[in-house]
């Protein structure tokens, strides 16, 4: 199976799928640095997550601005939560919004709207036994404008088996994550259901 990449929007000028195609670029070139500074080969993480055959999903989030009439002047766009794949890649049309949890406290992540910024996710967290971590996060809303959000998720192949590397296990760093694959992975944080409509909605559109 060939990688697929997944637009949700109707997209006729073809500028989501370009734009996708790069991001997996950026990605693909991202995981090879971190395959090098783990001290493997540039294609390890690639091949041990059989990256050809895995998912990448393009999931576009509309936030509105923060509602006036409402008292409540920390309105949440998306609650606290990892995502559970290897990397994402957000791009934005106005800088603020996205938040990280860094040492108990919420930090704004402010990278501009030429830039991208790259999320290590909870697959990368499990692989290096937890030396990486997957960065907690959440959306605020913005006071005054509204915020699109293109976040290009990676994802491990279903089949690929993800566990802690033997290079960052030892008597003093036991395993913290328990071997499986990432179909099982996704199952046991009932994510599952996600990636299997959005396969049925990308075979559907491949009919
Ligand atoms: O909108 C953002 O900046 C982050 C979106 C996000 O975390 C997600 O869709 O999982
Ligand atoms: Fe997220």
């Amino acid at each position: 199976m060939h990688q697929q990449i997944l637009v949700f929007i109707y997209d006729e000028s073809r500028v989501l799928q370009e734009y996708s195609e790069r991001m997996r670029e950026m990605g693909i070139q991202l995981l090879r640095r971190i395959s090098k500074s783990l001290g493997h080969e540039e294609c390890y993480i690639e091949k041990k997550m059989k990256l050809e055959s895995g998912y990448n999903i393009l999931g576009p989030n509309f936030y509105q601005s923060l509602s006036r009439c409402s008292d409540d002047k920390n309105q949440i766009g998306q609650f606290p939560h990892q995502d559970p794949v290897l990397l994402v890649l957000i791009a934005q049309n106005v800088g603020g919004g996205l938040q990280i949890k860094h040492q108990g406290k919420w930090l704004n992540a402010d990278f501009s709207t030429s830039s991208i910024g790259v999320l290590v996710a909870d697959n990368i967290e499990i692989l290096t036994n937890g030396k990486y971590k997957s960065l907690l996060h959440r959306v605020a809303l913005n006071t005054t404008v509204e915020r699109l959000s293109l976040p290009f998720f990676f994802e491990p192949s279903l089949d690929a088996t993800v566990k802690p590397e033997p290079k960052f296990v030892d008597d003093r760093n036991p395993p913290s994550y328990r071997q499986m694959t990432y179909k099982e992975y996704l199952e046991s944080n009932s994510q599952y259901h996600v990636i299997e409509a959005k396969a049925n909605l990308i075979n559907e559109a491949l009919l």
